[in-house]
C-alpha cells in the first residue's frame, strides 16, 4: 500500500492545515503513549498483587529517573523537564496499582487469573516505553508552549483518548495527573531554553 491512487490532496500542499489541533502539535502522540504506559499500571499491578512486592520501589524508581536524566540530554530535553514529566507518569502509576488492588481485595471475582513476572515481562515494556515517551515529548514542545492553548489541546486530546482506550474513573484521573506537568513545563522550558544538558534535579 505505498500508493493511493485516488488520495485526497495531499496535506502537505496546504499551509499546515492541522498545526493549531491536538493533531499537529504532537500533543495527541504524547497523551496515546502516557495512556500505553498507565495501561502497564494493571500488569505491574497484577505482577505484585499477593506478593511480596510493595507497590512503590524507590530504588527502581532512582534508577528509572537517572537513565532519564541521559536519555532526555540525548534527546534535546533539559533532564528535569524529562526527569520532572516521569515523576507524574511513576506517580500515576502508583495511583493505578493502588486503586486496582484495593479493586481486587473488595471484588475477588475481578482479580486477575495471571501474574505476569515483573522483572521479565513487565519492565521490559515499561523500559520500551520510556524512549519513546522522551521522543514524543521532544516533539510535543510546540504544542507545550502557550500555557493557555497547550492547556485547551491537551484536555482535547486527552479526552479523545480516554474515549478510545475506554478508560474508568481510576484511569481518568490517573492520565489527568500524569498529564500535569506537559504544559507547565514547555512554559519552563520557554524561559529557560538556552539551558542545555543541565543536570538531574531531586
Ligand atoms: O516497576 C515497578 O515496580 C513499578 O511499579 C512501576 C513504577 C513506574 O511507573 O515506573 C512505579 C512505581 C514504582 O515505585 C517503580 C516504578
Amino acid at each position: 500500500a505505498a500508493t493511493v491512487p485516488h488520495a485526497p490532496l495531499a496535506l502537505s500542499h496546504e499551509a499546515n492545515p492541522v498545526r493549531h489541533t491536538s493533531l499537529g502539535s504532537g500533543l495527541s502522540g504524547l497523551v496515546e503513549l502516557v495512556v500505553e504506559r498507565l495501561l502497564l499500571a494493571d500488569a505491574v499491578a497484577a505482577a505484585k498483587f499477593g506478593g511480596t512486592s510493595p507497590v512503590a520501589d524507590p530504588e527502581r524508581e532512582r534508577a528509572l529517573l537517572g537513565k532519564v536524566a541521559t536519555l532526555s540530554a540525548r534527546t534535546g530535553l533539559p533532564a528535569e523537564t524529562g526527569v520532572r514529566f516521569f515523576r507524574a507518569q511513576i506517580e500515576a502509576s502508583k495511583v493505578v496499582q493502588r486503586g486496582l488492588h484495593a479493586r481486587w481485595r473488595a471484588h475477588p471475582e475481578l482479580r486477575p487469573r495471571e501474574r505476569p513476572d515483573l522483572a521479565s515481562e513487565v519492565r521490559p515494556r515499561l523500559d520500551r516505553l520510556t524512549p519513546r515517551l522522551l521522543r514524543q515529548l521532544k516533539e510535543a514542545e510546540p504544542g507545550r508552549s502557550g500555557p493557555g492553548r497547550c492547556q485547551a489541546r491537551l484536555t482535547a486530546a486527552r479526552l479523545a483518548a480516554q474515549t478510545r482506550a475506554r478508560l474508568d474513573k481510576l484511569h481518568r484521573d490517573a492520565l489527568r495527573s500524569a498529564l500535569t506537568p506537559v504544559c507547565r513545563v514547555g512554559a519552563v522550558d520557554h524561559r529557560s531554553g538556552a539551558v542545555k544538558g543541565s543536570g538531574p534535579v531531586g
